[in-house]
């Protein structure tokens, strides 16, 4: 039986905010612990097959267990906690959802990229490699409010820092990936709303993810200008 739960966390990660969002969808008491990814700690290395954030460590009567990758972390999550139910019931559903799951790592995949690209013409194709993923968003959603109609699901959670890093970005050089793609400009709208959403992602976000993306993008910066 899980005794406790201890998500390691940096706090502009996307990854990490789909993982806090599950949690707090599901009302599960757990401890975040931010760490500096500059100069990631001993205990974090010996923790993090990766490197990389986040880690959920599982504390159960048998000992501890440290889970990477931030999906599976949702999935064990969703698999073991109470609270609202963040899959669909339908097997084939729940697949479905699991892809849409992964395509969000594949847009931050994409993002990451740009954030560090100088060249204009590599900038240009990563942009329009986006614009492509969020037209395929675009035909995956239905009605609304959520991606899969009115219930906010793993895929809502997945999106949703997306959304959130994309807010910031946008002020700095205007992306236009999903301008004229109204569901998913709808459905970004909802998500900013949601409770779960608002309280993971943290106030203080915009200002520190500005501050991170202009001292490390000469590229931004010079659009910022
Ligand atoms: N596939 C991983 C990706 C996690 C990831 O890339 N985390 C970044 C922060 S947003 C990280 O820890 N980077 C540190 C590094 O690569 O050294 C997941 O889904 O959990």
């Amino acid at each position: 039986m899980t005794t406790s739960l201890k998500l390691i966390s940096h706090k502009l990660c996307p990854y990490v905010q789909r993982a806090v969002i599950a949690l707090k969808e599901k009302g599960v008491p757990f401890e975040r612990i931010d760490i500096d990814l500059a100069d990631k700690p001993d205990w974090f290395l010996k923790l993090s097959p990766l490197g990389k954030v986040p880690v959920l460590v599982v504390t159960t009567d048998e000992g501890e267990v440290a889970l990477f990758e931030s999906n599976v972390i949702c999935e064990y999550i969703e698999e073991t906690q109470g609270g609202a139910q963040l899959h669909p019931a339908d097997p084939l559903k729940r697949a479905e959802h699991r892809a849409w799951m992964e395509f969000g790592s594949a847009i931050l995949g994409d993002l990451w990229g740009l954030e560090t690209t100088t060249d204009p013409a590599t900038f240009e194709s990563k942009r329009q490699a986006l614009a492509a993923k969020f037209a395929r968003v675009e035909g995956a959603l239905g009605a609304g409010p959520y991606f899969a109609g009115d219930k906010f699901s793993l895929v809502d959670a997945v999106f949703a820092p997306i959304f959130r890093y994309f807010d910031v970005f946008d002020e700095l050089t205007e992306l236009g990936v999903f301008k004229d793609l109204p569901k998913v400009q709808a459905w970004r709208a909802e998500l900013a709303k949601h409770p779960s959403v608002r309280t993971a992602v943290g106030a203080d976000y915009p200002q520190l993810l500005r501050a991170f993306l202009v001292r490390h993008d000469a590229h931004l910066l010079k659009l910022a200008a």
